[in-house]
């Protein structure tokens, strides 16, 4: 199968402590694979590497063909990684329309060229991708209003949203469901995973919430002390007993 990205021996210390400790994995073009593990586990430290927010100390990131290790976050983000925030990245004086706008605009692949991000908005393109993922996620109920008025679920969609402008090939989602109400957490997933499929986007999705991974994941890659103690089936890893034991608390 397609590799869509791929992390070789990644390591990062913090003061003599290794937040990521010789992690090798790799997402497969249009997979779901969950992350999973305890707080201070290296997760974000991952996820920060991969996407450009941080230096490895040393190991490669491979996005398809192309070697990513140590670009910067947007360079990264015009190869086709991107990646959403635990907790959204947002400009809340301005409309839905106009964070996409600027996503977009940032995400730049755009066949022109660079646009800067504050440029008018008078290009078509960049306005009909806006379209596409208001339609996309749902948002046009939202479309005009102020995102400091907006229901937190709903920015945690539009982070997503403005993560998948023009067609990532992988997407970084850090705790997808963290803010969102736990009666509200289904829907809201049913919705994001439809629109990464429809993309066409694989996903690599960090979360504490087991029901989620379970049902969500074809993969589940477990860390523990920055190093990967499982990549299995949801099903076999939800099982396994150092999972329960280190990461889940369930018994066995
Ligand atoms: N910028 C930093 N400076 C110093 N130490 C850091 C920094 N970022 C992370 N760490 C340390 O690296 C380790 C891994 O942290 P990381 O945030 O990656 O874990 P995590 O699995 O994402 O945890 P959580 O589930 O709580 O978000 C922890 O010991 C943390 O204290």
């Amino acid at each position: 199968m397609e590799t869509a990205l791929e992390a070789t021996g990644l390591t990062r210390s913090f003061s003599g402590i290794r937040a990521v400790d010789d992690v090798s994995l790799s997402i497969p073009a249009g997979g779901v694979v969950g992350l999973i593990g305890a707080n201070g586990a290296g997760k974000t430290t991952f996820v920060n590497i991969v996407t450009g927010y941080l230096r490895p100390d040393s190991g490669t990131v491979t996005c398809g063909t192309r070697d990513i290790t140590g670009l910067g976050p947007r360079r990264i983000r015009r190869l086709g990684v991107s990646r959403s925030f635990q907790i959204p990245q947002l400009f809340l004086e301005l409309t839905v329309f106009e964070n996409l706008l600027l996503a977009v605009r940032v995400a730049g692949t755009n066949r022109g060229g660079f646009l800067h991000p504050l440029r008018p908005a008078n290009d078509a393109r960049a306005q009909a991708e806006v379209d596409r993922m208001i339609g996309r996620f749902r948002l046009e109920p939202y479309r005009a209003q102020p995102v400091g008025e907006v229901p937190g679920g709903i920015r945690k969609l539009l982070d997503v949203a403005m993560a998948t402008v023009d067609h990532p090939q992988v997407l970084l989602l850090d705790e997808p469901t963290s803010g969102v109400a736990a009666k509200e957490k289904f829907g809201f997933m049913d919705l994001v995973m439809d629109a990464l499929s429809e993309e066409r986007a694989a996903v690599l999705f960090v979360e504490h919430d087991m029901e989620i991974v379970r049902r969500y994941a074809d993969r589940l890659i477990v860390f523990h002390e920055g190093r990967v103690l499982l990549d299995d089936t949801p099903e076999h890893v939800l099982a396994d007993a150092d999972v329960r034991r280190f990461v889940t608390g369930a018994k066995a």
